[in-house]
């Protein structure tokens, strides 16, 4: 297939054009570097540094037969601040690609959406019929484009997926995530082993958990990449599919500090911090509707090789200089 990658320069969206150019499919990635980087275009895939909100003369000479789209704004904090911003990237932007797709007849699409759009929990593991109740701006931009894209599918044809992410991590093919702005925890564990920052702020200790600290589901980028090649040629012209990604097991702050340790031989120091707003105790999913569906399921499920892989190419960048 010739794929438009849009936010190919980021962190899961480069590690995905990668697949997609193993996989023999013709790249071109339309991103502008707001938060990504131009090094991290694969080699073999074209590159437009544009915005969403310009993409129709792209799409319109590179004429994809199918479009994945990851580029947005996506931190929860900033999202509180700024939340026009958010509005304006994430919403304006999709709308921006969905009319450039259209101009192009080009009708064919993955989005990038999250775990937010679900906001607290009810039971957990969450499943894709969960209320979504988005407790932050972000949750509630991506919540909008996944509706857009089902109204895209009703009355245009379009063929969607929107795959739920939660805590994505790891790297693969020598690409790993670089953000300026770094809030996610393990690459922030790492930067402390790497002597880059002085100690790890632990958010809370008091939760309902075995250790007292939140529970997320990492699912290492490898498995998400894997799951965007079945995804693409998945659903049929008018159909729009959600299909959450996790590892399938949950693992708290406290093993992802001790994993970091294990990995890294270097001491992560850790200070106790007040709760982060907007926190909830456990996010694990179910991915069951995708390994039902479309066969998918994760090779990368040890936190200690996930984080191995988040270190090796951490150091391979020079982002940890020290190590
Ligand atoms: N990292 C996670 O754990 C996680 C979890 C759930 C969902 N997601 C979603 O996955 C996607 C990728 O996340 P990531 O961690 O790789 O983020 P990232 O910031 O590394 O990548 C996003 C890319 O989009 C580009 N971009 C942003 N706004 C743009 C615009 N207006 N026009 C063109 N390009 C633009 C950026 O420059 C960047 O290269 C995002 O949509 C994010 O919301 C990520
Ligand atoms: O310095 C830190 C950073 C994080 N944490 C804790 O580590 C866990 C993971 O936090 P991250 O910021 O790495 O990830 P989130 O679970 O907050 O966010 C993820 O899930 C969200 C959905 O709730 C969004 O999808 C978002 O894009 C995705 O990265 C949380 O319990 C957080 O409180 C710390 O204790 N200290």
């Amino acid at each position: 297939m010739r794929v438009l990658v849009a936010g190919g320069a980021g962190y899961i969206g480069s590690v995905v054009t990668a697949a997609l150019l193993a996989d023999g499919h013709e790249v071109t990635v339309l991103d502008d570097l707001s938060t990504g980087h131009a090094d991290a275009v694969p080699e073999g895939a074209s590159f437009a540094q544009v915005s969403l909100h310009d993409s129709a003369p792209v799409l319109a000479d590179v004429r994809p037969d199918a479009v994945l789209h990851f580029a947005a704004r996506s931190l929860v904090g900033a999202s509180q601040q700024q939340p026009e911003d958010y509005w304006h990237v994430n919403v304006g932007g999709s709308l921006a690609l969905l009319e450039a797709m259209r101009a192009a007849d080009c009708r064919r699409i993955v989005f990038s959406s999250t775990a937010a759009t679900y906001g607290e929990p009810e039971s957990v593991p969450i499943r894709e019929d969960a209320p979504t109740r988005p407790t932050n701006t972000y949750g509630a931009t991506k919540l909008a484009v996944d509706q857009m894209l089902t109204s895209y599918a009703v009355a245009h044809g379009f063929a969607a997926v929107s795959l739920r992410y939660f805590n994505v991590a790891g790297a693969a093919y020598g690409l790993g995530e670089r953000h300026t702005t770094e809030t996610h925890l393990i690459p922030l564990a790492l930067q402390v082993a790497a002597g880059q920052r002085e100690s790890l702020t632990v958010y809370g200790e008091d939760y309902p958990t075995p250790d007292g600290t939140c529970i997320r589901d990492y699912v290492h980028v490898e498995d998400l990449a894997e799951a965007h090649l079945l995804a693409l040629p998945a659903p049929a012209a008018g159909e729009h599919r959600i299909y959450n990604l996790g590892n399938g097991t949950g693992f708290s702050v406290q093993e992802v500090v001790d994993a970091a340790r294990e990995v890294t031989g270097h001491p992560v120091p850790v200070v106790l911090g007040e709760r982060r707003a907007g926190d909830p105790a456990q996010l694990v999913a179910s991915s069951d509707r995708i390994r039902a569906d479309l066969g998918w399921a994760p090779r990368h499920t040890d936190l200690v090789g996930i984080v191995r892989d988040a270190w090796d190419v951490a150091r391979a960048h020079r982002v940890t200089p020290q190590a």
